[in-house]
């Protein structure tokens, strides 16, 4: 076989991408370009005294070749050297007890050995091996062209020695950046497993919001969570503070639109002492509460536009001055708002004001309603039943063929709030049965309580059965008979949820603010319910 050439064995070289590649590579050029059996290669050791095997093809692994004095490298070995007659000994000198042949040294087998000591340049600065010594094995009576095979071994160990730190860094810069591939993976992870244990949902929709709180989380821009009620607004807004910069501060959530509407100011940007009557002591605000964690507005809509100014002004200026303050406060939150009302009418209509509009949206995430989940419906369910059973410490129920059904046909205005209501009530519906049967599910449905937009008929047929007779009917009319209803049922559900508003509207399926205005309506803020109306 041709010997191949030097710069074909340069291109082979450099084509190698580890160190370990390269030592191999290197190994098979040397014994094609000089034909030989074996070659065994060492370097000198940092005191010059030694040589330290280096590498090894065909004879001995390298760690069982043994270190040689320098003596070759000083007395007795030249540049070149052709060792093929006389045995080459190393050890003390040639007659000492430890003296051995070096051919059998080194290959295991008495034979002519060709030895080159290669001077290699040394670059200034760099700990470069400046000389190696190789040693081949080579077929008795075989006449190497020795000069040229003394140039090409040259050539081949110095880009050797060039090339062999390149791939080295190169191979730590592959590890650095698998290791941090790795550990995005793993940060990915975690985080996708956090969002997906709090934002249950397996469809596209709810995936492609997960994607966006990831990737929204890292940053501090104020994110606007729009989607209709019960979608999961806020099960969002925590899931982005839970993976934000914030995570460590507080969360706080208000929602405007149950706020008194005398009592909001005070309560988003506190006040001191004796700024209005009652105010008997310093208090701080939503706002202030908020610094250093996540401040989630509910029905930003809601907020006057008086107070849309002073929001504002926070946002820019990162200040705040409480009612009845002199100086301006340092605030650092990130913001979170919510609506389901749509803001760009709202500020057609000269009712939100477009300059907050557009502080609040540097990012927004849209809540798409349970109707538009592909395949959300039963896994939420489901979910919730598990949910359910390990609260009550039993085996989960499940989900008849039929109460897919019902599910699949159901409107669920409320969205993921009245899901997860309708599976509380159908698991205690169902409690001699492991499973919910169709008709079980339909009841749990129709015991919600009627919608608020539930149609004449329905009120009325639900009036008769809560005692409202038709005689009664006929003296009041519809509506003051559905609004006394209505009262009496608000007042039921005040104290079977002892006033929280929160659960209070959840439980009618209505949003918080569509309940503040019925209690305000009632002129029943305080809950005690004069019949007023
Ligand atoms: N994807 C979801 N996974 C698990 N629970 C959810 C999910 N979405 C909503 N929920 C649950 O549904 C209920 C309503 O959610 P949330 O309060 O976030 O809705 P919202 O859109 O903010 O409602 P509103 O507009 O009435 O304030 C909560 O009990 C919440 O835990």
């Amino acid at each position: 076989m041709e010997a191949p050439s030097t710069t074909d064995a340069l291109m082979t070289l450099m084509t190698c991408r580890s160190e370990n590649e390269l030592r191999a590579v290197m190994l098979k050029t040397v014994l094609a370009s000089t034909k030989a059996q074996a070659i065994a290669v060492y370097l000198p050791d940092i005191t010059g005294r030694k040589l330290i095997p280096f590498a090894c093809d065909g004879g001995l692994p390298v760690a069982r070749l043994p270190q040689l004095d320098n003596e070759v490298g000083t007395e007795r070995f030249r540049e070149l050297d052709v060792l093929q007659t006389e045995p080459f000994y190393f050890g003390k000198t040639p007659n000492s007890a430890k003296a051995q042949d070096l051919s059998t040294a080194l290959f295991c087998r008495h034979g002519a050995l060709v030895a080159h000591r290669i001077l290699l340049e040394t670059t200034e600065g760099q700990n470069t091996h400046n000389q190696v010594y190789v040693f081949l094995l080579v077929s008795a009576g075989s006449a190497p062209r020795l000069q040229e095979e003394h140039h090409t071994l040259h050539v081949l160990w110095r880009s050797y020695f060039h090339l062999s730190p390149l791939l080295h860094s190169l191979e730590n810069l592959q590890k650095t950046e698998e290791t941090q591939v790795e550990k995005s993976k793993h940060q990915k992870g975690q985080v996708d497993s956090m969002l997906s244990d709090s934002l249950v949902g397996r469809s596209p929709q709810i995936i492609q919001v997960r994607e966006k709180i990831a990737q929204y989380a890292q940053n501090k821009y104020a994110v606007l969570v729009q989607g209709e009620t019960g979608a999961g607004k806020e099960v969002v807004a925590r899931s982005l503070h839970r993976l934000s910069q914030f995570s460590e501060g507080p969360f706080i959530a208000e929602n405007i639109a149950a706020l008194p509407e005398n009592l909001i100011e005070s309560e988003l940007f506190g006040y001191k002492k004796g700024a209005f009557t009652g105010a008997i002591e310093n208090r701080d605000g939503l706002v202030k509460r908020a610094s250093g964690g996540t401040l989630f507005l509910d029905e930003i809509g809601d907020l006057s536009v008086d107070l849309q100014v002073k929001l504002l002004r926070i946002l820019q200026e990162k200040k705040l001055r409480p009612l009845g303050g002199s100086k301006d406060e340092a605030v650092d939150f990130r913001l979170i708002c919510a609506t389901h009302v749509n803001l760009k009418q709202a500020i057609e209509e000269g009712k939100f004001r477009a300059d907050l509009f557009y502080r609040i949206t540097q990012l927004t995430i849209d809540v798409p309603p349970l109707r538009r989940r592909e395949g959300d419906r039963v896994y939420l369910a489901r979910y919730f039943l598990q949910e359910i059973a390990v609260s009550n410490g039993d085996t989960s129920k499940t989900l008849s063929e039929e109460a897919i059904a019902v599910l699949e046909a159901a409107e669920l205005k409320g969205n993921v709030r009245e899901l997860q209501n309708c599976m509380i009530k159908a698991v205690f519906l169902a409690l001699d049965t492991d499973e919910i049967s169709g008709s079980i599910l339909k009841q749990a449905m129709n015991e919600q309580v009627p919608a608020v937009v539930a149609s004449d008929n329905q009120i009325s047929s639900v009036a008769s059965e809560k005692g409202y007779d038709g005689l009664l009917l006929a003296e009041q009319g519809l509506r003051t008979v559905v609004s006394n209803f209505e009262l009496d049922l608000l007042r039921n559900v005040y104290s079977q949820f002892e006033g929280d508003r929160s659960k209070m509207a959840d439980f009618l399926k209505i949003p918080k603010r569509t309940l503040a205005n019925k209690l305000s309506k009632f002129n029943c803020q305080t809950m005690e319910f004069d019949h007023e109306n």
